[in-house]
């Protein structure tokens, strides 16, 4: 991030000075020479001038190019190197060792959730899962790719820790995330309904949240986002349209074929039938 700034921030004020001193040359040659200078002349000063304001811009515009792809090159590069600590419990890995395609847009590590803070447990922007269940995962990106999609996941295993911080937000007072989140609910209910465990599957570790992308990073419509604890989000809503309907169909059919169930609540959400730990809520940091 602090190089991208730099090189982003530097390569900026460099050109936009550039600029300047070359539009000041014009009048300052043109006034000191004035007496002499034949109308020729000056029409040939103009036009050399012309064409150094033009090598210039097309300076400009490749140093523009060559610093959108040295932004791109390091948003990638930092996709690529969120550090990871790889002092896991036997028999997890990081998903995206596993699953190089796959997107990751952790949001518990973020304050883009319904608790409106980042969650305890969250150290790094991360999704680990057992073994087993990474493996029957990427069963289903390969099958997934064969039409061109790709997985973006938005949470994995969580630990119990993080679990207990959703518990102690639904029994305060704030709302703040109540229209983004839940509009149309209590907090209890959500509980209540199925919508948040206080003992979570994500904690056994054979969970995960996702959707799918296209070949342009573009979400596939499915009638809601992830977490708008809400009824729309149900797989039996009459609220979304029979194309979102089939869209949920699409995914959910793809993840039982690899050994995933759903839940009838959230279209996202999705455990692995033979999970290898099913009585292990565990609570090691996702770093
Ligand atoms: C909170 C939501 N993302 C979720 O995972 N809900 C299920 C039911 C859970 O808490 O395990
Ligand atoms: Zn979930």
């Amino acid at each position: 991030m602090l190089c991208a700034l730099l090189l982003t921030g530097c390569g900026k004020v460099d050109l936009s000075n550039e600029k300047q001193t070359s539009s000041s040359e014009v009048q300052i040659d043109s006034g000191s020479e004035e007496i002499d200078l034949t109308q020729e002349d000056v029409t040939q000063a103009v036009s050399e001038e012309t064409n150094d304001l033009h090598e210039n811009t097309t300076s400009l515009e490749n140093q523009t190019n060559d610093d959108s792809q040295i932004k791109q090159e390091t948003q990638e590069s930092e996709k690529e190197t969120v550090a990871k600590k790889y002092n896991l419990p036997e028999g997890f890995v990081y998903v995206d060792d596993v699953i190089p395609s796959a997107e990751l847009e952790i949001r518990y590590y973020t304050d883009y959730n319904f608790v409106g803070e980042k969650i305890d447990g969250y150290i790094a922007p991360l999704a680990i899962l057992t073994s087993e269940a990474a493996n029957a995962l990427k069963a289903a990106a390969n099958r997934l790719a064969e039409d061109g999609y790709h997985i973006k996941i938005y949470d994995a295993y969580r630990p119990q820790k993080a679990v207990d911080c959703f518990v102690r937000w639904a029994q305060t007072d704030d709302a703040s995330t109540k229209e983004t989140f839940y509009p149309a609910m209590e907090k209890s209910i959500l509980f209540q309904d199925g919508y948040i465990s206080k003992k979570s599957r994500h904690s056994r570790g054979s969970t995960i949240d996702l959707t799918i992308l296209d070949e342009n990073d573009n979400e596939i419509d499915m009638g809601g986002y992830f977490d708008l604890l809400d009824t729309i989000s149900n797989y039996d809503t009459n609220q979304i349209t029979e194309s979102q309907h089939n869209n949920r169909q699409y995914l959910r059919n793809i993840m039982d074929e690899a050994g995933f169930d759903s839940i009838r609540t959230e279209w996202w959400h999705f455990q692995l039938r033979n999970e290898p730990y099913p009585d292990t809520y565990f609570d090691f940091d996702i770093e």
